[in-house]
């Protein structure tokens, strides 16, 4: 019966102009531009089928009219929620030039429609009010519009689909000059294939901050970057987030470095075989080891000479390793740990100043006692270490997509650091180096670039992280390394304490000693005396100069090619005997000497490892 309304409809239309040869369905809530449209169409001789306020419009204007209605023979109902969904119109949009096509049009009596012009109900506009309801909301979701403006889109080997009133003078001016071009068909297709992409996704984003609640795909953060950066959240578009907060709420900050330290630590430890730590700070790591048992000495000095037990835990010696690298950098940090987190571990974070801590699981015990800190604050993430992210990374930046392959290049001793191009006549590096190597460059791997890293006994020991020349990278992360390796001196070691003095105003004083930073002034004397029960003697130029020359063996890696010799000069000055870089630099021969002269060996890491 509606078959046969159909037809009869569209032969009473086609008596009615014998001039009519093709057909333009409209349907659009922007009705911008919509006259001047639809006159250039009927100078065409183009029939204009519309839902019924676009055809309003234009029957106002005095220009013939087609509702949809009668196109289909079917009313608009549900207060239009159905309008345009009827089989005469969409077969009329998907028919494609082939026979089998155009016999199911015929049999059924439809007209093929070749220019579809729609926009969409302003789904963005209407959420984006305060006070919106569910059920508004709702009504907003435009369905019959997607399905025109994705048919045509898909049939744009035919259709022409026209979704943006910006478009139609130049439609019109491609109309008078012989008809719409195929390169143009193609670009407003690919328009309505974003702008329902977009439509889509304002959709879903909208239910997922009503529906996804609890934290499982979408996690609502105070605010962003900064405090005024409001809204602000975390999700994934399918299934839920790799993690479960089990403690606090982390921010945005917290959630940069949590997803960048935790690849880390699973990389390093994947790669060496131990457990393994990380303690960042914005968006890089401060330091990163793996859990190496600790001698008295480096007990001491990374203040857990009074942590019992702590020799039976690799994680912990990890984390100590990893925090006590420097002190300074590490306070307030965010925390990476390779395995479940025992008690031991869990009591080495209880005393220091942290934000949270991210890790595969947590014995009860350990849970406990980190759920604590910060009055019931500290964030504890507990990530699922099988996860495995995308391959495919996408950000937003001032509007625009940015999208990348995201770099899932592996990193290991057995195949990266094979290439030793000076000396010549050395076949491996020695196991040491090749496990410092390792773990300098799987921390360049997730450290702001530019960025170079130099590492001893499993761990970093100085990196120079976001410095927009090489050598400032390089003198960073040689006087965070010169720094450390002062504070194994005697002196450093034995300083006694004022009674009560907390252990962040110890590791500034310490700084300052070693780094030879001493007070300028009374007030600043003052303060920095304030700790020493005994003040200790500041180290002369040549005490220094001394010690120094005692850090040997260490190992230097860099995000990329060294572009000249001063790099060399500085590393070797901080201990340095491993350089592992990529080449390319015009200065590639001039490095290699120079490293083959300060007797470093020197490997090629074919790798660059940028990272922002
Ligand atoms: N339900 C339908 O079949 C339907 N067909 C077209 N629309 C939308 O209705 C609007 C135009 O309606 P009107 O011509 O009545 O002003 C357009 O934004 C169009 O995208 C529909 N509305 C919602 O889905």
């Amino acid at each position: 019966m509606a078959q046969k309304t159909v037809g009869f409809l569209i032969r009473l239309h086609k008596a009615a102009d014998t001039r009519i040869s093709h057909q333009a369905i409209l349907s659009v809530y922007d009705k911008t531009g919509l006259v001047d449209l639809a006159r250039g169409l009927v100078k065409h001789d183009v029939r204009l089928v519309m839902s019924g306020g676009t055809a309003r419009l234009i029957r106002d204007a005095g220009l013939p009219v087609v509702y949809v209605s009668d196109f289909t023979g079917f009313p608009e109902i549900l207060g239009g929620r159905v309008k345009t969904l009827h089989p005469a119109v969409h077969g009329g949009i998907l028919a494609r030039d082939i026979e089998s096509d155009e016999k199911d049009l015929a049999d059924r009596h439809i007209e093929k429609i070749d220019y579809v012009v729609c926009n969409l109900y302003p789904f963005k506009v209407t959420v984006s009010r305060p006070d919106v309801s569910i059920e508004e909301a709702v009504e907003e979701i435009d369905i019959g519009g997607v399905t025109l403006l994705r048919a045509a889109a898909k049939n744009h080997a035919r259709v022409t689909v026209l979704s943006d009133p910006n478009d139609y003078p130049e439609f019109l001016r491609e109309l008078e000059t012989g008809g719409v071009k195929e390169q143009s068909r193609k670009l407003y297709a690919l328009k309505a294939f974003e702008q329902t992409a977009d439509y889509d996704s304002a959709i879903s984003g909208y239910f997922r901050k009503q529906y996804a609640t609890g934290g499982v795909q979408h996690l609502p953060l105070r605010y962003g970057t900064n405090p005024h950066q409001k809204p602000a959240s975390a999700y994934v578009m399918q299934g839920t987030l790799p993690f479960k907060v089990l403690g606090g709420s982390p921010g945005y900050i917290n959630l940069l470095d949590s997803l960048n330290a935790w690849p880390l630590v699973k990389e390093l430890k994947q790669a060496l075989g131990y457990p393994a730590a990380a303690s960042f700070k914005h968006v890089s790591p401060t330091s990163a080891a793996i859990g190496l048992p600790l001698n008295g000495k480096e007990r001491k000095v990374y203040m857990v000479d009074d942590i019992a037990g702590i020799e039976s835990s690799g994680l912990a010696q990890a984390y100590a390793r990893a925090r006590g690298t420097d002190r300074m950098s590490s306070f307030g940090d965010v925390i990476a740990l390779s395995d479940k987190v025992d008690v031991v571990t869990a009591r080495v974070i209880s005393r220091e100043v942290s934000d949270g801590v991210i890790a595969p699981g947590y014995d009860p015990e350990a849970l406990e006692i980190l759920k604590q800190k910060k009055g019931g604050k500290y964030f504890v993430l507990e990530i699922e270490e099988s996860y495995a992210p995308p391959s495919l990374e996408t950000r937003t930046l001032y509007g625009v997509q940015l999208e990348q392959r995201r770099n899932d290049v592996v990193i290991s001793p057995q195949d990266t650091f094979n290439r030793i191009l000076t000396p010549k006549d050395l076949p491996k590096l020695p196991d040491a180096a090749l496990r410092d190597v390792t773990v300098a460059t799987i921390a360049l791997k997730y450290t702001q670039s530019n960025s170079v890293c130099y590492a001893l006994n499993g761990q970093v020991i100085g990196l120079g992280a976001g410095q927009q020349s090489r050598i400032h990278c390089t003198r960073l992360a040689g006087d965070k390394a010169d720094n450390w390796w002062m504070r194994f001196h005697d002196r450093a070691i034995n300083i006694t304490w004022k009674k009560g003095t907390k252990r962040a105003d110890k590791s500034n004083a310490i700084d300052m000693l070693c780094s030879g930073q001493l007070p300028r002034n009374d007030v600043e004397k003052a303060d920095y005396e304030r700790v020493f029960q005994e003040v200790p003697t500041p180290f002369s130029q040549e005490e220094r100069d001394a010690w120094l020359t005692k850090l040997d063996e260490v190992s230097v890696s860099s995000d990329a090619f060294f572009p000249f010799v001063d790099n060399v000069f500085r590393a070797s000055r901080s201990g340095a005997k491993y350089i592992a870089a990529p080449t390319g630099s015009q200065k590639d021969g001039a490095v290699l000497e120079t490293a083959e002269k300060l007797g470093i060996v020197f490997i090629e890491q074919g790798i660059r490892l940028f990272h922002h």
